[in-house]
């Protein structure tokens, strides 16, 4: 059932699971777990209920949710590799998460990018071949919303039609994605065509596999959880924040951590609840590791300046932050029409707006991009800063390039006049690592957040070889008729310095942060994403991977949470 609020009758109840969080780890917990109609699962989740709400269900009303009610409205630390600017830290705050906030592409990672959590976390488990039957559980790929012929946009063959996550190719065609398809075609040695970048070998030039099915977004919301709402054994309590973990008692020498307090307010009543079995945490890469440190789980010096009584000594606990790095560079066309169209126009938006919600048709039903490329940095930019590549292996991009029919930048705003296309540029294997802190003791309070983003040379020397491989994309024969100019500060951007300038005054986040606690070794976390130091306690978000994948997240932290189900539920028939 769907609780508002804490009443007495959940109080009353004796929960096997706790689950902090229903993004994409926790909705495939509650899932999974509350498969066996033996176990009792309580979800616990900051944000509302309104997860059919039409801006997010809309693709197409994706960028209004940024500083939106469904929206924890984060905002970075001043970033030294952005002239010390600030930026905004989207996380979803809604059931779904962040895949109700999010732009919707669907990665699944690549072979190195899971071979090499393989290795460092010692567990074969998470090898790519190991885990392709959860990314089958995962996978649903479904008809795109116009119903065309997908022949030659992706590889049947290596997708599941019954799993939880509807996907689905682009549904709406676009005038630029012969274009595109004729440029790969052109320069195949630089963007050779790659059937399906989910084949776990993303490099080359693809069609976008996205969480929309008829035209309406998929979150962990509509898919997991709902697939889960009328079962008897899954209770979810909305509005309401876990504020930190208590220990309930101590078993050789570690604390057992399976009290969870929470609150509806900064000045509400503290409820206290124990889970029978284990506390799951899934709050995201940002807030699981400030619960970690409010409850006292962290590095105890850090602690101790609020003092914070230290439990474990964990100083890995919210270092090791990885994030994407974005820049849109835009192109003025000649066309008659592009998607600026849209966003300038309010009386095609209306018209668009109501085939949507008619029939999911229309660009309000399409993903943010329609194609892209995933490719390499030439290993001479490694050497020549005297260091190695730092993918996971060439399965693994150190760049992509977004192909957008409209002008795509987080700097600048739309220009009144003129029409776009843009190349937006992203770093996929980067060096920065960043980090969480607390700002306070008070759980209300944000944490700091500084994910370091171009923190390192060898980060922008990859943004650079990135522009230049978006050039010479857009130098090919099939745009020659349909370019005009490089636009604006892009434009202007020419000589190694200006480009560096430029990148530095441009850059931005994907909103793809991870690796806040992760496994491994060195890690916070076991193999079987158990919390060192305690019992009671795993962490099932995207805060778990060691590496970021060279890949949006959603889809990885979706995979990674169908192993970590699998793990627990083997713990339950022991
Ligand atoms: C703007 C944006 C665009 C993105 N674009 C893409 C994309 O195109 N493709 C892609 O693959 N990925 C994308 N991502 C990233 C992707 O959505 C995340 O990697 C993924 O959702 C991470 O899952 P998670 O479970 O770790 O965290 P989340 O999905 O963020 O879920 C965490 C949940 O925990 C809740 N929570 C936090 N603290 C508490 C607390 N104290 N008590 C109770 N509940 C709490 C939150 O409200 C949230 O619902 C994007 C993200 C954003 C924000």
């Amino acid at each position: 059932a769907l609780f508002e609020s804490p009443t007495s009758e959940l109080l009353n109840t004796t929960y096997d699971f706790i689950i902090i969080g229903a993004g994409a780890g926790g909705a495939v917990m509650a899932n999974r777990l509350t498969e066996d109609a033996g176990t009792k699962v309580l979800l616990i989740e900051a944000g509302g209920s309104d997860f059919m709400n039409q801006n997010i269900s809309a693709p197409g009303l994706s960028s209004t949710l940024t500083h939106s009610k469904f929206d924890w409205n984060f905002t970075t630390t001043p970033q030294v590799g952005l002239n010390n600017r600030t930026v905004a830290y989207p996380r979803g705050f809604v059931l779904g998460g962040s895949t109700a906030t999010n732009q919707m592409i669907f990665c699944r990672g690549t072979k190195d990018d899971w071979n090499r959590f393989a290795n460092v976390s010692g567990d074969d488990g998470w090898s790519w071949e190991n885990l392709i039957p959860f990314i089958f559980k995962v996978d649903n790929m479904t008809a795109p919303t116009d119903g065309h012929n997908t022949t030659g946009q992706f590889n049947p063959t290596i997708h599941n039609t019954s799993g939880v996550v509807d996907i689905s190719v682009p549904g709406v065609s676009l005038a630029i994605d012969s274009r595109g398809l004729n440029a790969s075609q052109e320069l195949s040695q630089e963007f050779p065509f790659n059937l399906d970048y989910n084949s776990g070998d993303t490099i080359g030039f693809s069609w976008t596999q996205s969480t929309i099915h008829n035209g309406r977004r998929v979150t962990s919301a509509t898919s997991y959880l709902t697939q889960a709402f009328n079962r008897s054994n899954l209770d979810i309590l909305v509005n309401t924040r876990v504020t930190k973990l208590v220990p309930v008692g101590n078993y050789s020498g570690k604390p057992d951590m399976r009290g969870v307090q929470f609150a509806q307010s900064a000045n509400g009543t503290v409820y206290t609840m124990q889970a029978a079995k284990e506390v799951i945490l899934s709050a995201g890469s940002v807030k699981s590791p400030h619960i970690l440190m409010l409850s006292g789980i962290g590095d105890a010096s850090h602690l101790a300046l609020f003092n914070i009584t230290s439990l474990v000594d964990l100083p890995v606990i919210g270092t090791n932050l990885q994030d994407h790095v974005f820049l849109g560079n835009p192109w003025t066309v000649n066309a008659n029409f592009t998607l600026d169209d849209v966003h300038r126009n309010a009386t095609l938006a209306a018209e668009q707006l109501a085939l949507w919600q008619a029939n999911g048709t229309g660009f309000f039903g399409l993903p943010p991009t329609n194609q892209f490329n995933w490719l390499r940095t030439n290993s001479s930019v490694f050497s020549s800063l005297n260091t190695t590549d730092p993918s996971a292996g060439p399965t693994s991009a150190n760049f992509e390039l977004i192909i957008s029919d409209n002008f795509a930048s987080k700097r600048v705003a739309l220009p009144a006049t003129g029409r776009f296309v843009s190349m937006v540029t992203n770093v996929i294997s980067p060096t920065s690592r960043g980090n969480i802190s607390l700002a306070s003791a008070d759980p209300f309070d944000a944490p700091l957040v500084n994910p370091n983003l171009l923190g390192t040379d060898v980060d922008v020397a990859i943004m650079r070889s990135a522009i230049q491989a978006a050039r010479n994309f857009m130098a090919a024969p099939a745009w020659a008729d349909y370019i005009i100019s490089e636009f604006g500060a892009f434009g202007e951007a020419q000589t190694d310095d200006e480009l560096d300038a430029y990148i530095h005054d441009q850059s931005d986040t994907v909103d793809h942060p991870i690796g806040t606690i992760p496994m491994g070794t060195d890690g916070a976390l076991e193999a079987n994403l158990t919390l060192k130091g305690t019992v009671g306690l795993r962490v099932v978000d995207a805060s778990a991977f060691p590496f970021i994948p060279s890949g949006h997240t959603q889809g990885p932290t979706y995979i990674l949470a169908e192993r970590a189900a699998s793990l627990v539920r083997a713990t339950l028939s022991n």
